[in-house]
């Protein structure tokens, strides 16, 4: 991709504000990405039920990022997905890697408020899908809402993550700061949502099934994901109505964001 100017060619599936970037980095960027981040000792990496993780860039507290410098092999990254998505407003200064074994997943979650509301997920190793799934104060809108031609809004979809692929989503409504013009997009979103006719990405609940075969019934973006060359990569079993992907070995994912309040030292909190 070169400017940010394009990003709308990437748009997939019925949000405007979801964006599936195939082929993002090369075959020997992974393998680098792959090196540095298993090069860190175990104690950096964090075990929780379902996943490990390494936190970089600092830790994220209620009153903001206790900031730490990303490593030059990890900012290279991050500055490229900002200059290309052109959507965030500074520097990505938090970034979650997040590894998986192939019947690992992660919960249905939303993203917590200390993050700027745009999220770029870089995928390694295995592809899975991901789910989203309508927030639950979209139930009643989702039983009545239908679109022009008769068609239900707000379902649940899926978009299948292929190694090396970039997704961005983002949420229009919220502003960093509450300045007038976030006060106005927050009416307006009010009014939106009262009339269920706008409906963001943030709306939904995205998540990860940890199961080793993933369905791909209701992914959005199944031609992007695999006319690239990341097809390769895959695992695809068509049987006579379904097709699945299995995950033959580890996934890593880069969570990439910015934390707009940040502090440098503790003392200052
Ligand atoms: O691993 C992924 O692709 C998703 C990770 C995620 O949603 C998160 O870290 O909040
Ligand atoms: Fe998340």
């Amino acid at each position: 991709m070169e400017r940010k100017e394009n990003l709308n060619n990437f748009i997939v599936g019925d949000l405007p504000t979801l964006f599936y970037i195939p082929d993002f980095i090369t075959d020997s960027e992974q393998a680098q990405l792959l090196n540095n981040i298993y090069q860190a000792p175990v104690s950096k990496w964090k075990s929780l039920k379902n996943r490990r993780l390494q936190n970089l860039g600092g830790v994220v507290h209620e009153k903001g990022l206790l900031t730490q410098d990303l490593p030059p092999w990890l900012s290279k990254i991050t500055e490229r997905i900002r200059e290309e998505s052109g959507l965030f407003p500074s520097a990505i200064n938090h970034v979650l890697i997040n590894e998986y074994l192939p019947n690992q997943g992660i919960m249905p979650h939303q993203d917590g408020p200390a993050y700027y509301p745009v999220v770029a997920i870089l995928s390694l190793g295995s592809p899975v899908v991901m789910d989203f799934t309508p927030h639950s104060r979209l139930d009643s809108c989702r039983r009545t809402s239908t679109d022009d031609n008769g068609a239900e809004k707000h379902q649940p979809f899926s978009v299948l993550l292929m190694p090396r692929s970039l997704l961005i989503f983002k949420d229009d409504a919220y502003s960093g700061k509450l300045n007038v013009i976030g006060c106005f997009r927050l009416i307006v979103y009010g009014i939106c949502l009262f009339t269920c006719s706008i409906i963001m990405t943030t709306d939904y609940l995205h998540g990860i099934e940890d199961n080793v075969v993933h369905q791909l019934v209701k992914v959005v973006n199944e031609n992007e994901a695999l006319s690239r060359s990341a097809s390769r990569d895959a695992e695809v079993i068509r049987s006579e109505d379904t097709k699945v992907v299995n995950r033959t070995e580890g996934r890593i994912s880069l969570t990439c964001r910015l934390v707009l309040k940040v502090h440098k030292n503790l003392f200052r909190f």
